[in-house]
């Protein structure tokens, strides 16, 4: 009967209790075949699993002999079968309101029973989603009715796979997905529930500070603190947001009541810290360390904070009690090292191993029993997201994000490498009655928020920003990226890409590439592990005169605008200079430079006014000539025909079609990247 013997390691029966675990789970334990109950028990957390009488008297007679076949009760017709130790009688169980009966002998004959909160009354309710979410393990009701709420009626790939793993098993966790992949709640799940567990068990309130998560921008931490408060909505988790940019007065107030999930950036946690924060000194004690875009967290600008905290933690007694979860859809990526790591490792080559990366977050955040979770997908990006280039002049920059911005409408986000660019592009779309909404890191806190804010409200918005929306945000349904630059790493792109086709959702990315930029193109191919070029977005060249006259006009305004500014401040900045040091602003020289200043700005003026008229008119006629649709426009890669779609990704895909069919003719290479 028992075949499998040797393959299973002998568990002490000390740390042995009874888990039902249904559905895989993923871990070291290959030799059944993905079926990884074993690494969880042998590293499960013995507090999980207090029960209740019924429970064990249900774990003592199930486990009332010696081979215990959780694979078998679970798959009749497998005949491998997976030898335990019993349980040694247990005393009864003293906290009972915490264990709840789903462990039903008649029911569920030999399974294992994970013991979690009890909430009756929601059980009938969301058993259909709970019976979905209950394949990776068993969640608190709280926790279910969150995510019923929610309408998460699956766990998404990484949540799947992981959250056993850091439930059950207590592990480190290494998780690589695809951007969009659900990783908040990868790390956000366990570690309520586990809270939430530990909250239940001590009957008294706990001031304790469990968990702290760290993010690289402020906006990503606001985001997290909204999604995990509203999966511990049920729960009596407490859960602050502590960042940059706003009152600390205010944030030592929210310290003050305890909660004991912290989100924040590194700058302002170590600052309070510092500060001796009473509450975060409990930081040495922590349970659950999380980093989210971790690759970001340890390059330059970030990591100076993040050591200081991780030296504190790593320095403590209960560093090995501590759980870290370590995030990013870049996490794998291969990519050049950071100089200041390259010189501390006196390693000469440019490039670090995926082990070799791998290895440095493990040493650098003490982790003990890691697990890696790489879910990446082989181009690296979202599944859903379509790519397409465009290589043109610096100058016609401009004319390709129009013709995209005004032909394609949807959610926008137009991603510039400078805030000097995205001020600049700003005042030429506000000329051609696009109003952006802008984002970038020299904005006040509060205007960075509003900024958002107004992005999700309307569906046809347009963000034009920096890197700072480059990371972890999660707007719904944003429709297109438009790289107006090309981003200086493989990561940027994958992460600027990846606001679009978020959760299951098609997207598309569109590169604005000119000649000086190849060299940056080649390199970000390179590290995507990449041989094939991106397919080029087709430009209907009908619309393409149409857009060009408006765009030069648009920008003959804003240089004049930009003159007229440069000379009013610079008019103002002599006149306060004279002031302060109290000359009087009346000699002829300066009358005479008045006088020019001021015929220039009439001129100016004037010019403006008529180029603003003859921009309205343009701007008042069809930019799209009529019957366009009916008629097809070739494609400068190839020549070949194609219809005008009024659907950015429409467009794309149809051109994926063409080249699809080429290809099987035995014509030009696929561009579309390969599902892996
Ligand atoms: N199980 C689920 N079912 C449906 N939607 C989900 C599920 N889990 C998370 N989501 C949603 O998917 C979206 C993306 O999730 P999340 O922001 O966690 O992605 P991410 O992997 O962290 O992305 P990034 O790498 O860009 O930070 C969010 O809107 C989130 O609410």
């Amino acid at each position: 009967m028992v075949k499998n013997k040797q393959t299973v390691k002998k568990i002490s029966s000390s740390k042995w209790k009874p888990v039902e675990i249904s559905g895989n789970l993923i871990g070291e334990a290959g030799d059944f075949d993905g079926f990884a109950g074993l690494e969880v028990l042998e590293n499960y957390d013995s507090s999980f699993l207090r029960n209740s009488k019924q429970n064990l008297e249900f774990s003592s007679s199930e486990l009332d002999g010696d081979v215990f076949d959780i694979r078998k009760r679970k798959h009749d017709s497998d005949d491998e079968e997976i030898t335990l130790e019993k349980a040694p009688p247990k005393k009864k169980a003293n906290k009972k309101k915490h264990a709840e009966e789903i462990n039903d002998n008649e029911h569920f004959p030999g399974k294992f029973v994970l013991l979690k909160p009890s909430n009756e009354e929601n059980v009938e309710e969301n058993s259909e989603i709970r019976n979905v979410w209950n394949e990776i393990g068993v969640l608190s009701d709280e926790i279910i009715k969150s995510l019923t709420e929610m309408n998460f009626t699956n766990p998404t790939e990484i949540q799947r796979v992981s959250i056993p793993v850091s439930v059950y098993g207590k592990c480190d966790i290494l998780g690589a997905a695809p951007t969009g992949s659900g990783k908040t709640l990868a790390f956000g799940i366990p570690i309520v529930q586990s809270i939430q567990r530990i909250l239940s068990d001590n009957e008294e309130e706990s001031d304790e500070l469990f968990s702290i998560i760290l993010t690289p921008t402020r906006e990503l931490a606001q985001q997290i603190h909204k999604h995990l408060k509203a999966i511990a909505k049920y729960t009596n988790v407490t859960i602050a947001c502590i960042i940059g940019g706003l009152a600390t007065v205010k944030q030592e107030r929210i310290l003050k009541s305890n909660p004991h999930i912290v989100i924040g950036t590194p700058g302002r946690v170590w600052e309070l810290i510092q500060d001796g924060n009473e509450h975060l000194q409990k930081l040495k004690t922590l349970k659950y360390f999380v980093v989210d875009e971790t690759d970001r967290m340890i390059e330059k600008g970030h990591f100076a904070e993040l050591q200081e905290i991780l030296q504190m933690l790593n320095s403590s007694d209960d560093t090995q009690k501590r759980q870290n979860f370590v995030f990013s859809a870049t996490l794998t990526m291969v990519h050049e090292l950071p100089e200041y790591l390259r010189k501390k490792k006196k390693q000469k080559s440019l490039k670090a191993s995926k082990d070799q990366r791998l290895n440095d977050f493990i040493s650098m955040f003490g982790m003990k029993n890691p697990k890696v979770f790489d879910i990446s997908s082989q181009s690296g990006v979202a599944e859903k997201l379509f790519e397409a280039r465009i290589l043109c002049s610096l100058d016609e920059k401009d004319f390709y994000l129009y013709y995209i911005l005004v032909n394609y409408p949807g959610r926008t986000i137009v991603f510039c490498n400078s805030i000097e660019c995205v001020k600049r592009n700003s005042s030429v779309l506000s000329h051609l009655n696009i109003t952006p909404i802008v984002l970038h890191g020299k904005m006040e806190q509060k205007h960075r928020l509003k900024s958002l804010e107004k992005f999700q409200k309307d569906e046809n918005s347009i963000l034009l920003s920096t890197q700072v929306a480059a990371r972890g945000l999660d707007i719904p349904n944003i429709q297109h990226v438009i790289h107006y630059q090309v981003p200086t790493t493989g990561e940027d792109y994958v992460h600027r890409s990846g606001r679009t086709a978020r959760a299951d959702k098609e997207g598309l990315s569109i590169l604005l590439i000119e000649p000086g930029e190849v060299k940056f193109f080649v390199k970000l191919q390179k590290t995507l592990g990449r041989n094939e070029d991106l397919p080029i977005f087709p430009i209907d060249p009908r619309i393409m005169k149409n857009v060009r006259d408006r765009v030069r006009l648009a920008r003959e305004i804003e240089a004049l605008d930009l003159q007229v500014r440069r000379q009013n401040d610079n008019r103002n900045w002599k006149k306060k200079a004279a002031d302060d040091i109290g000359i009087l602003d009346d000699s002829d020289d300066d009358s005479e430079s008045e006088l020019r200043t001021n015929q220039f700005q009439k001129q100016s003026n004037l010019m403006m006014k008529q180029k603003k008229l003859a921009l309205g008119k343009l701007l008042a006629m069809e930019i799209v000539p009529n019957n366009i649709e009916s008629l097809k426009f070739p494609i400068s890669s190839s020549n070949d025909l194609v219809k005008f779609e009024t659907n950015s990704i429409e467009t794309v895909k149809s051109l994926l079609s063409s080249e699809k069919q080429k290809k099987k003719n035995g014509g030009i290479k696929l561009f579309r990247k390969k599902k892996h």
